[in-house]
């Protein structure tokens, strides 16, 4: 992943890791807590995402907790338009701070997404460890108007998204079965 990732990005990445690591000593952001695991799980595979999505202007973060796939997809890719939805309190407050801090101009919708206006529609939807898979592929649905980015297992069952033809599934390098499924918007 080094060789796409630019150098540039690796100073942010630090920042940001450490604004997690302080903060989730007193809150529980994330159950990982070791560095190493938050660099190559949530770091790795939001990273790793960033680089298979199409291009795109808009992208919604669908619960996006301590701000995986969303923040890093963000700093990889300072272009897109990125809004982190996120309806625990502790954790949106966590994300507008590290966003603050690394200088973003990311939205955070402090709110369940259902919650959002009918209106608000997005390029793409990012969906990552979302306890309600089903539940929750079915409220993006109406929100992402070309793709929908789901990481998941291989186990899982394949979710039901009416409107959406799956069009590519990726394993996550070093992962044991973890995979980015990319699914399109049909005409
Ligand atoms: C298990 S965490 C995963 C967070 C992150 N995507 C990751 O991969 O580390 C799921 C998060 O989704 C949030 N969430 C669940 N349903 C949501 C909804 N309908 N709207 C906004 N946030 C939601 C929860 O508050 C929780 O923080």
């Amino acid at each position: 992943m080094g060789a796409t990732v630019p150098d540039s990005l690796y100073e942010q990445l630090f920042a940001y890791l450490d604004v997690l690591l302080k903060w989730n000593a007193r809150t529980n952001l994330t159950a990982i807590r070791e560095p190493e695991e938050i660099i190559r799980r949530h770091f790795g595979e939001s990273l790793f995402t960033g680089l298979k999505l199409p291009k795109a202007k808009t992208l919604l973060d669908f619960g996006s907790g301590a701000g995986f796939p969303g923040l890093p997809i963000q700093l990889l890719r300072p272009d897109l338009m990125v809004t982190l939805a996120e309806s625990q309190n502790k954790k949106a407050s966590f994300l507008r701070e590290a966003i603050r801090m690394l200088g973003l101009k990311t939205e955070v919708w402090g709110n369940r997404v259902e919650a959002m206006p009918e209106s608000r529609r997005f390029e793409i939807v990012t969906l990552r460890a979302v306890d309600n898979m089903e539940a929750a592929v079915a409220a993006a649905l109406p929100r992402g108007s070309r793709h929908l980015a789901i990481l998941r297992t291989s186990r899982q069952v394949m979710p039901d998204m009416p409107g959406f033809a799956p069009e590519m599934v990726i394993p996550i390098p070093g992962s044991e079965d973890q995979q980015l499924l990319i699914a399109t918007r049909l005409p």
